[in-house]
């Protein structure tokens, strides 16, 4: 089956090659046409626009960074919708409930239908066909894209209508957001006290708060290594938009501000482009310890 996949950052390169690996014809498309090469070598061939990739496919998957992108790669010049007249269009980014609905508006007065399946999830499980799928929108095309998420993913949800997966994502991910700036929080109180912070990597993986992030994270930040899995803008992005969904609910978020706080400071620190865990870095500045 020939599928589309526009965005090949750190997640679509590795969710596109792995449907090239286990069997999907592939067209890919990246804003940045050059990194579509090493997709080539996997057998994938390349479009030169979101539309003529769209033309060619039964459906279309994006992994986009933001908002802004997943709107421009669909309403802009030789976008999604000059073709999507019959075609499936599947968003997997992050993005806002309003975003999605937009998107799903645009697409579905062009005859097209919509999708969104953000996923939870980083570099590795993308990698090892092991994310966690959060789909809402048009039932049949879910049905029609179960094999591929099958391949990307270890386990899909079908959330009802189209939002109720974006929301179910950025709820997820203020939560981890929120987890990481108490982690990196107790990291610097442990090791300002005397304390070994490896020690307390081994207490905490022996207790009931023991969680796979603090597993997999904990070491590098120890060595202040934060070689990009999740980068950190998309994280304080999620937390912008988490924290908007609050607002819209009247739900009151102090947790999840302070740590947007926090990944806002990271980020005019120079961090935005480092993995979320560099976090850790706004804990050891100077300006907190005095
Ligand atoms: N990394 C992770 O662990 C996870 C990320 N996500 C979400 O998945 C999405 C992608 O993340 P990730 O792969 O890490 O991000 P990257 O920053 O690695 O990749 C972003 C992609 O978006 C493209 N892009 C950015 N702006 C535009 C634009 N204006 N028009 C067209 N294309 C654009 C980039 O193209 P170019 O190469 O030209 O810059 C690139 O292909 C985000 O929404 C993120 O929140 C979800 C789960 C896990
Ligand atoms: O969105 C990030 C993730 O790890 O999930």
């Amino acid at each position: 089956m020939e599928v589309g996949f526009l965005g090949l950052g750190i997640m679509g390169k590795a969710m596109a090659t792995n449907l090239l690996r286990h069997g999907f014809k592939v067209t890919v498309w990246n804003r940045t046409l050059s990194k579509c090469e090493e997709l080539v070598q996997h057998g994938a061939s390349i479009g030169e626009t979101p539309a003529t990739v769209v033309k060619k496919c039964k459906y279309t998957i994006a992994m986009l960074s933001d908002p802004s992108a997943a709107l421009s790669v669909v309403l802009d010049k030789d976008g999604v919708l000059d073709h999507i007249n019959g075609k499936g269009y599947i968003d997997m980014s992050t993005v806002d409930a309003d975003t999605s609905s937009k998107i799903s508006e645009a697409i579905k007065a062009k005859g097209g239908y919509f999708l969104e399946a953000p996923v939870s999830g980083s570099k590795k499980p993308a990698e090892d066909g092991q994310l966690v799928i959060l789909a809402a929108g048009d039932k049949a095309l879910y049905d029609e894209a179960l094999p591929a998420f099958d391949i990307l993913g270890k386990k899909s949800f079908f959330l009802g209508d189209v939002g109720n997966g974006a929301k179910m994502k950025l709820v997820v991910n203020m939560i981890m957001g929120s987890m990481m700036n108490a982690f990196s929080e107790g990291l610097t109180l442990a090791e300002r006290s005397g304390l070994d912070p490896a020690t307390l990597l081994d207490v905490l993986d022996l207790g009931a708060i023991s969680n796979g992030m603090f597993k997999l994270k904990g070491p590098t930040m120890l060595q202040n290594s934060y070689s990009p899995a999740f980068p950190l803008k998309h994280q304080q992005k999620d937390m912008r938009l988490a924290l908007a969904l609050g607002d819209e609910n009247a739900v009151s978020m102090p947790i999840a501000a302070a740590a947007n706080e926090a990944f806002k400071k990271a980020r005019s620190m120079g961090l935005g482009d480092l993995d979320f865990s560099a976090v850790h870095e706004t804990y050891k500045a100077p300006d907190r310890s005095s």
